[in-house]
């Protein structure tokens, strides 16, 4: 089962940031009150850093046992391990080096090995890195795997946070792509269409697995996308129409964003 999209508008993309960070906060609070703990992944992107920043400034910041939540990506630039294209230095500079996490729950995707002295690329798969995105793609599911819950190839995710590119994409997931109609939790792209061209990301199934699958997005140059994503299109074209989670699907918009959608300006 999957839950329908739900639209939720905002004035303006500092209100929409502070607007998701307080309910992220709220969510994170209520899963650790059910189960002890919380499932987070997070999104690259200019608002989805934007929200790690608004959740950094919130005032209820610290009703969050952030020792005890879970820290996943839904994408990442297959990039040297400092490279400021990382989603994983862009979360961590915005948030993640600013709060009590404990670094055993932070799951990061893997990154291009660094060159060697001699001008060769370290070993295939290591801590140092990898030298194919495939191979950090495959690292990343047996991380998966370690905390998957029983039936599921990955775990009880509570939140996925995804950004919406403006062709439609989320995650890595880009329209008429192989990774758009992968099965498997996690995929190797390559000759991506928005610069860096080779990442990992997870696919739609992985995504739909989670609880509550959240699209934020923001400004006019995202209004076709959006207005396409509720258009009857289907994942392959749009992928973004494939971010369903089990109990809710949200779309957290600006209202620039939102400003072709029919009824909704
Ligand atoms: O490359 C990426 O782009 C999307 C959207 O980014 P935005 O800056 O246009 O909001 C992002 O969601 C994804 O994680 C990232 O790798």
């Amino acid at each position: 089962m999957t839950a329908e999209p739900e639209l939720v508008l905002h004035r303006d993309a500092g209100v929409l940031a502070r607007a998701a960070a307080a309910r992220l906060i709220t969510r994170l609070v209520d899963a650790q009150t059910a189960r002890g703990e919380a499932s987070l992944v997070l999104t690259g992107g200019g608002i989805g850093i934007a929200l790690l920043r608004a959740v950094r400034s919130n005032p209820a910041l610290d009703a969050v046992d952030w020792g005890k939540v879970d820290i996943w990506w839904g994408d990442e630039r297959f990039v040297a391990a400092g490279s400021p294209d990382r989603n994983e230095r862009q979360a961590r500079e915005a948030l993640l080096d600013h709060i009590p996490v404990d670094p055993k729950r932070i799951f990061p995707m893997g990154h291009l090995a660094a060159p060697t002295a001699g001008g060769d690329v370290e070993g295939r798969a290591s801590a140092s890195g990898y030298t194919d995105p495939e191979s950090a793609a495959a690292e990343y599911t047996a991380l998966l795997a370690t905390r998957a819950v029983a039936g599921s190839a990955v775990p009880s995710f509570d939140v996925v946070l995804l950004g919406l590119g403006p062709e439609g994409h989320v995650a890595s997931l880009f329209p008429d792509s192989p990774a758009v109609v992968a099965t498997e939790p996690v995929v190797a792209v390559h000759d991506c269409p928005k610069p860096p061209p080779e990442r990992v990301t997870l696919t739609l199934p992985a995504i739909q697995s989670a609880h509550e699958v959240w699209v934020i997005v923001a400004g006019e140059e995202k209004a076709d996308a959006v207005a396409a994503s509720f258009s009857g299109a289907g994942p392959i074209t749009i992928p973004a129409t494939g971010a369903v989670g089990r109990d809710r699907s949200l779309w957290l918009a600006d209202r620039a964003a939102a400003s072709r959608l029919p009824g909704w300006q």
